[in-house]
């Protein structure tokens, strides 16, 4: 593993809770890593530390093997070889292109530094822009200037705080794309932080999600989206809501009763078998972390039923109605209400424009049945 963070704890004064908690993650060599979670949950604390440039109140940080932070011991920001890019992007405006992207290297001889500005600013698609003002730029060719400003002097990591929150949402999601060709065309190691869980998903080989300092899961997007470790996770990882059900024995199998009919699990502690009117489909049970994880054993839970999992079906003896919708292009979101007051999201394609008020019919299709204790 190249960055290894043991129990990492990060403190700020003045406050009783610590902003990161025994926090526990490794990134391979190459791999882009994701920390989301939302307003002051301490990823950008968790990034300063690995930076340098918060002191750790306890754990271990370790690049390529090598301790660079403890509680005992903080090798310098400028000696632990990371590049560093913000979210305002900090250019010189004053400055050229090309002396913007030299900053870090000017101790390189003249014709090494021009040949390594010329081809960073390849790697980033401003090839020929050594010349041009920062001020003269898009907000996207300057974050784009940053980046290889930060790539210039071969950082081992690279650390990205929010690189695209102040760009407007159809050039954000391009550039997420684009940045992920770049770092691993550099074959950089990265960690980024967004509050964006599409951006996350854009860019992130593994993706870690943070609530009140503490990591809840660190996975690939498939196995957060499917197989959430935690209610937060499942509650911030995309649309759903978590519907009380009873597990309850029958036969050799756990049945989840839900709102939406049964849900059927192969066996007691297994993977869950979802019913469904198109045959069944074996699902997993996320793999549980610690208390506040998955509830494979008989008694009252909590089921997730994301709005992928409402199918809209006009034959369909359930009904439910419209409570709230929201066009999303392809599709709407619709909020409903099943008649015993339970609320549900669905995804619907925004052919079938239903009016407010209306009732509808619906089922599930569970792939993934997952499951957690009743919240108290
Ligand atoms: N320099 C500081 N001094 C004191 N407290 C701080 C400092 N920086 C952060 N904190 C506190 O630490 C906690 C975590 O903050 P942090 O900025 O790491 O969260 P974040 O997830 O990056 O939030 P955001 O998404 O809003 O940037 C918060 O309670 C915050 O108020």
């Amino acid at each position: 593993m190249f960055l290894e963070l043991s129990r990492l704890e990060v403190r700020h004064a003045g406050h009783a809770q610590a902003a990161v908690q025994a926090l526990t993650l490794a990134l391979r060599a190459g791999d882009i890593g994701v920390l989301i979670g939302p307003s002051g949950c301490g990823k950008t604390s968790l990034l300063r530390a690995v930076a340098g440039l918060t002191p750790v109140s306890g754990g271990e940080i370790r690049l390529s093997g090598s301790l660079v932070g403890s509680a005992a011991l903080s090798v310098p920001p400028e000696l632990r070889r990371i590049g560093m890019v913000f979210q305002d992007y900090a250019l010189f405006p004053h400055l050229s292109v090309g002396r913007n992207v030299a900053f870090g290297i000017h101790r390189l001889p003249r014709a090494e530094q021009a040949a390594r500005v010329a081809e960073v600013l390849r790697l980033v698609g401003l090839d020929g822009c050594e010349n041009r003002f920062a001020h003269e730029l898009s907000g996207g060719q300057q974050q784009r200037v940053a980046l290889a400003r930060a790539l210039a002097p071969r950082p081992r990591l690279m650390l990205l705080d929010e690189p695209f929150s102040s760009l407007d949402v159809d050039l954000r999601e391009r550039l997420a794309h684009e940045v992920r060709g770049i770092l691993k065309a550099a074959g950089t190691t990265a960690l980024l932080v967004t509050h964006d869980q599409f951006e996350a998903f854009a860019l992130g080989d593994v993706i870690g999600v943070m609530h009140e300092g503490q990591l809840h899961q660190w996975a690939d997007a498939y196995t957060l989206y499917h197989r959430p470790a935690t209610r937060f996770v499942a509650d911030f990882i995309g649309h759903g809501v978590l519907a009380p059900a009873t597990l309850v024995q029958r036969g050799g199998h756990v049945v989840a009763q839900t709102p939406l009919g049964d849900l059927v699990a192969q066996t007691p502690l297994g993977d869950l078998v979802a019913q469904t009117p198109l045959g069944d489909s074996v699902a997993q049970t996320p793999t549980p972390l610690d208390e506040r994880s998955a509830q494979t054993s008989p008694g009252a839970c909590d089921v997730l039923l994301r709005a992928d999992d409402i199918v809209h079906d006009d034959r369909a003896p359930l009904q439910a109605q419209i409570m709230r919708k929201s066009f999303r292009g392809a599709e709407f979101l619709y909020t409903l209400r099943l008649a015993s007051g339970q609320h549900l999201l669905a995804h619907v394609p925004s052919h079938h424009d239903h009016a407010l008020g209306e009732w509808i019919g619906i089922r599930a299709q569970v792939d993934h049945v997952v499951t957690f204790p009743r919240a108290p």
